[in-house]
């Protein structure tokens, strides 16, 4: 069985639908990209991977089971413009991220210690360590988003989903981010979701680039039907489609 499994959802808000029959199988290991219109029900998507809210219909399964409610230990989520704490140094943030995913929220004694330690070794990990004592307002943009990837991490979580993590970065910060993400990843062989709006940046980061799009369409409701998976490209080679375009796709969009 796939490591992530999502079969016939669908995802209604006050009976307009959003998501229709999204079926997806993911390995443990793999980096999704999920590309699509605005609006389309990406962000929905990863809402219900994290549990913080239910399907209407279908299921979601990690490691066979449901998804937990609270994330941590097994999802950590960065998105676009993630509000690290202001009055907290860097260090504390990381071990902040940590926290999160103990039942009191707070470390004392020999656990608050071992805290540490473990933030300044996300720190050394994420090039942070000489602004270990600095408060996120002095960090560039940049650096704000590597903590806050860093906070994510800090609970070692096996899936890491990221909402446009990189949109709000310079064109520079934003493809030195990409190397920092791509390290990352092999040292830490993490499953990701990442949702963007470059379609170069899925590619490149991507072993598979999910589209979503609404395959029916009435040009008289627009909001009548809600968008599935229309195509699931293979981006290890250079992005060769290897499900082509899905059952209902033959009704055509106008252009
Ligand atoms: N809790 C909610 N209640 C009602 N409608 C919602 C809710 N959450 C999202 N929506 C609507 O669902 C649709 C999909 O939103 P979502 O944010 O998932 O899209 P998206 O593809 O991530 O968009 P973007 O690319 O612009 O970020 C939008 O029309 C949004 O207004």
């Amino acid at each position: 069985m796939s490591f992530v499994t999502v079969r016939d959802l669908f995802q209604s808000y006050g009976g307009r639908p959003i998501l229709e029959r999204i079926n997806l199988e993911v390995e443990e290991g793999e980096f999704v990209s999920i590309v699509g219109a605005s609006g389309c029900g990406k962000s929905t998507f990863l809402r219900l991977l994290l549990a913080e809210e239910q399907p209407s219909r279908g299921d979601i399964r990690i490691a066979g089971a449901e998804p937990a409610r609270e994330p941590g230990r097994e999802r950590g989520v960065v998105f676009q413009r993630y509000s690290v704490f202001p009055h907290m140094t860097v260090r504390e943030n990381i071990v902040a991220g940590d926290s999160f995913t103990r039942p009191l929220g707070r470390f004392f004694g020999a656990a608050r210690r071992a805290a540490l330690r473990r933030a300044d070794e996300t720190l050394a990990r994420i090039g942070l360590a000489h602004v270990a004592d600095a408060y996120p307002a002095t960090l560039s943009g940049g650096m704000q988003q590597r903590l806050a990837i860093g906070q994510a991490l800090t609970a070692r979580p096996r899936i890491l989903l990221l909402d446009e993590p990189f949109g709000a970065l310079d064109p520079g910060t934003r493809l030195s981010m990409h190397d920092f993400l791509t390290e990352l990843r092999a040292q830490t062989g993490m499953t990701v979701f990442m949702v963007t709006h470059d379609l170069e940046e899925g590619f490149k980061l991507g072993d598979r680039v999910i589209v979503f799009d609404k395959p029916r369409w009435d040009p008289t409701d627009p909001e009548a039907y809600g968008a599935t998976i229309t195509y699931d490209f293979d981006a290890r080679n250079g992005g060769i489609p290897f499900q082509t375009i899905k059952e209902e796709t033959h009704v055509l969009r106008p252009a």
